[in-house]
């Protein structure tokens, strides 16, 4: 198969991490004798650097043409460091999800048999943890309408849904479940939140279509506590944008580094497939970012944008093969054990794949 991906780099490590993703990519199809073109194109801060603006037409017509996205990281000091900047690479992500039309951003959580040791929770807690976040990304609090009022010391953030974004959502997340073990969480705060209790009432609505999926409702502070405490009681968990956002860094935890953890955004017009972290700007040049996450969200693009299972499980098995024999960037590396460089991780996995 032929397939052209649309390669949005970003800042930081982004650049990095998807490097190696690439380098394994192009392994995986030179084995199952697929031919990828890769178009690179400019995001984030690097954009504004270039052309004025985060997310450019000219990478938005790139993303449309594409059979899929894969997405590395954005942000910049300059821009964290500055409240008052006019032009944020962030607004270059929100607008491409938007624009893409990417509303479901699908985030698993698991663990690795071989790390359960380097996460910083109990082994008896996390072992067997197979979860997915289905976080809505096109709509709520990072959307709403924000600014400042006259008097310059009041600002705020508008939290929006209306119920077909609710929908479209909880449908996918129903669907999720009735091919995992039928149990769906809905995560809100309907106990102080009107837009949660939009969520809810949806939801609820919702339950009849899905006789055999088991629904149970929580509020988000609790889960914040449950997730850490015993994750192996969560299956499909459905939510939106901001506590999504959140819940998920924190579930990285358990598996023993943000680094690894990979997702899928998913909606309209096409599919992007990014890492759950962020651009690490610390680490920047310094060839330390954990690759993994990238690698393992290219694997979900073979297999969910191109229905590659078996290329998918070929990169999932020799990631695996790698952290059983200790082949980690410095984030996994345990006291007395050698940390690999993320090329060096790269070019293990495409001689061992
Ligand atoms: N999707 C995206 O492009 C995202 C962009 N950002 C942006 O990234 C910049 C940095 O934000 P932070 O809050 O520091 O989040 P971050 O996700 O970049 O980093 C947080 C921490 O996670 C760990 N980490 C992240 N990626 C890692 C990797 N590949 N390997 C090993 N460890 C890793 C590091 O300990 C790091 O200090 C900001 O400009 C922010 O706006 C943040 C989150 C997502
Ligand atoms: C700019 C943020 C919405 C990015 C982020 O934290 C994420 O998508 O996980
Ligand atoms: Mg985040």
């Amino acid at each position: 198969m032929k397939f052209n991906i649309a390669l949005l780099a970003g800042d930081g490590i982004g650049p990095e991490v998807i490097n190696e993703a690439v380098k394994v990519s192009d392994a995986i199809a030179k084995k199952f004798n697929h031919e990828i073109t890769w178009t690179p194109a400019l995001t984030g801060a690097a954009a504004i650097d270039a052309v004025g603006v985060p997310y450019p037409d000219e990478t938005h017509e790139v993303c449309m043409k594409a059979d899929a996205v894969l997405f590395g990281a954005i942000g910049h000091p300059k821009y964290d460091n500055d409240p008052s900047a006019p032009v944020r690479p962030e607004q270059g992500l929100l607008l491409m999800r938007k624009k893409l039309g990417l509303f479901a951003n699908v985030r698993p959580t698991f663990t690795f048999p071989s790390l359960i040791d380097n996460s910083p929770l109990k082994r008896e807690r996390i072992e067997g943890t197979d979860l997915v976040f289905l976080r809505e990304l096109t709509g709520g609090i990072y959307f709403g309408e924000k600014g400042r009022r006259d008097d310059g010391e009041t600002a705020f953030d508008n939290c929006v849904y209306t119920r077909a974004e609710v929908q479209r959502l909880a449908k996918k997340g129903f669907e999720l479940a009735m091919t995992r073990s039928k149990k769906l969480c809905c995560v809100d705060k309907a106990n102080v939140l009107e837009t949660s209790r939009l969520w809810r009432e949806t939801v609820q609505a919702m339950e009849k279509e899905y006789p055999e999926v088991t629904v149970s409702y929580e509020f988000v502070d609790a889960v914040a506590m449950r997730l850490v405490q015993w994750p192996n009681s969560y299956d499909v968990l459905i939510t939106e944008n901001l506590f999504g956002d959140i819940l998920t860094d924190e579930a990285s935890v358990i598996s023993g580094s943000m680094g690894l953890m990979p997702s899928a955004s998913v909606g309209e017009h096409t599919s992007l497939y990014e890492p759950i972290h962020g651009s690490y700007p610390q680490a920047t040049g310094l060839n330390i970012a954990n690759p993994l996450a990238t690698i393992l969200s290219a694997a979900m693009m073979f297999e969910d944008a191109f229905g590659l299972k078996d290329e998918a499980e070929a990169i999932r098995a020799v990631v695996n093969k790698s952290l059983e024999q200790g082949i980690v960037t410095e984030d996994l590396a345990t006291k007395g054990s050698k940390a690999y460089k993320t090329s060096e991780v790269g070019d293990w996995l495409v001689e061992n794949l």
